[in-house]
């Protein structure tokens, strides 16, 4: 059997939102290590698996600057929430499609996001993205989004709008189905670090 891994095809680029407050952290999170790399350098090295071309969103693009992967774009965000970051990523963006992510997820895998990529090729065009779903609703910060849904979220915005689960609730997405939903463990406090690190002893 063929054991190349499959690369998709479409045009793709990537958006990691990095402009959070680590409030329940109490520390900034894009910066802690893991086995030595920063949270944020590990999540774009995993998003460069699929595109080269990667932007950054956040307020502190200065301390940022050395921690990202070269070549990564530094985007500087108004700070009001992600689905503004996003919109505000999104106007960079030329490719078909994009990879949202979050800055704090220890447990991306290049490989695993790569593999996802060949579904988007089977996408209708009428649905805008391909996102993982949990009990909660989609997992909007782990998966891909059309380019062309920034007019309508653009909208979306200037009414108010800031919560990604009402926007998609009116939006057509399809669920990407996950064989392991570890990769979507996010690091929110001092005790998600904590279980991670003893996971990974
Ligand atoms: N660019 C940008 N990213 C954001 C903003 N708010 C949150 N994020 C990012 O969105 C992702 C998910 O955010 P949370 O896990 O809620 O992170 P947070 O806001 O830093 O954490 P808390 O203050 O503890 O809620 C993380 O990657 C954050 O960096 C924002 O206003 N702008
Ligand atoms: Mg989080």
């Amino acid at each position: 059997m063929d054991s190349t891994p499959t690369i998709s095809q479409v045009s793709l680029s990537a958006i990691v939102l990095a402009g959070g407050q680590s409030t329940r952290m109490g520390r900034d999170k894009a910066l802690i290590k893991i086995s030595g790399v920063p949270l944020l350098r590990r999540v774009c090295e995993a998003a460069l698996h699929c595109t080269n071309q990667i932007y950054v969103v956040t307020a502190w693009s200065d301390r940022y600057r050395a921690v990202v992967p070269p070549h990564c774009h530094l985007i500087v965000d108004i700070q009001q929430g992600p689905l503004v970051g996003f919109a505000q990523g999104l106007t960079y963006i030329q490719t078909d499609w994009v990879l949202l992510l979050a800055c704090d997820l220890p447990r991306l895998r290049g490989e695993t996001l790569q593999s996802w990529t060949a579904e988007l090729e089977t996408i209708s065009p009428d649905t805008i993205a391909l996102l993982p779903h949990s009990q909660k609703g989609w997992e909007p910060l782990c998966g891909f989004y059309r380019r062309q849904c920034l007019s309508e979220l653009q909208q979306f915005i200037d009414q108010g709008g800031r919560s990604f689960q009402s926007w998609l609730a009116n939006q057509q997405v399809q669920e990407l189905r996950l064989e392991n939903r570890e990769i979507l463990f996010n690091c929110n406090t001092p005790q998600d670090l904590e279980d991670f690190s003893r996971d990974n002893r």
